[in-house]
């Protein structure tokens, strides 16, 4: 019978990875990507710049909006402290039962608050329930991975919800491939944001790739 492509990666991760070695689930998703099917995970090139952002920031609060295979959601809990609040959405519930295995796999299931969301429009649902569902205040870090025409709308909705504050990062993935032209041009002119990108690439090819850095300044 037919197999996804996210079940192909999750094979790829248990037959391949360590169990307990984030590292080893890293290096399993990039080789299959890289060798055997392009998917849309940040990928290790950009994953190196996410690494950079999460480790300098060293935040105690974490949103990452687009779980995808859990692969971004690994590296980031990897680095995470051990009182940190890491909340990931997932739209798509096919998505998320592989992200879950993959992030168990790697033996960080306890550092990550998985919340699957079964909706359409699941972050906007989700975003205004965050601060008494999780005890959250405001988020030192986010990372935006999932629908790009989404991020716009759910960059606001988290500034009207009170969830950033003066030095919260929002790290955002493809605002030039696919691209996310109305949320660089809502931040860029902004007061609120200094801004800053970093140049990539899409993973696992050559073509041109910023990952959007902001810090959030009141
Ligand atoms: O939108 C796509 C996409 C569009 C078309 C076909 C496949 C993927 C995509 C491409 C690269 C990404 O890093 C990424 O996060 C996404 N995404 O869906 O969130
Ligand atoms: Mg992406």
């Amino acid at each position: 019978s037919f197999v996804s492509l996210r079940q192909r990666i999750l094979s790829a991760v248990q037959k391949n990875a360590t169990r307990g070695d984030p590292r080893s689930v890293i290096r399993a998703i990039d080789q299959f990507c890289s060798q055997k099917e392009w998917a849309m995970n940040v990928g290790n090139e950009k994953g190196c710049i996410l690494d950079s952002v999460v480790s300098e920031v060293n935040p105690a609060t974490v949103l990452e909006l687009g779980t995808y295979c859990g692969y971004s959601t690994v590296r980031i809990a990897s680095l995470l402290p051990p009182y940190a609040k890491f909340i990931t959405l997932e739209f798509n519930p096919d998505f998320a039962a592989v992200a879950r295995q993959v992030i168990a796999w790697a033996g960080l299931e306890d550092k990550v608050k998985i919340k699957p969301c079964l909706v359409e429009g699941a972050s906007s649902d989700w975003i205004p329930k965050i601060k008494e569902q999780f005890g959250i205040k405001t988020f030192d870090l986010v990372f935006l991975d999932h629908w790009k025409e989404h991020y716009l709308s759910d960059t606001k909705l988290m500034e009207e919800c009170g969830l950033l504050r003066k030095g919260s990062v929002l790290l955002a993935d493809n605002v030039i491939c696919p691209g996310a032209p109305d949320y660089v041009e809502y931040v860029r002119s902004s007061p609120r944001y200094k801004s800053h990108y970093f140049r990539s690439h899409l993973e696992y090819t050559k073509a041109e790739e910023n990952l959007w850095y902001l810090g959030i300044i009141e």
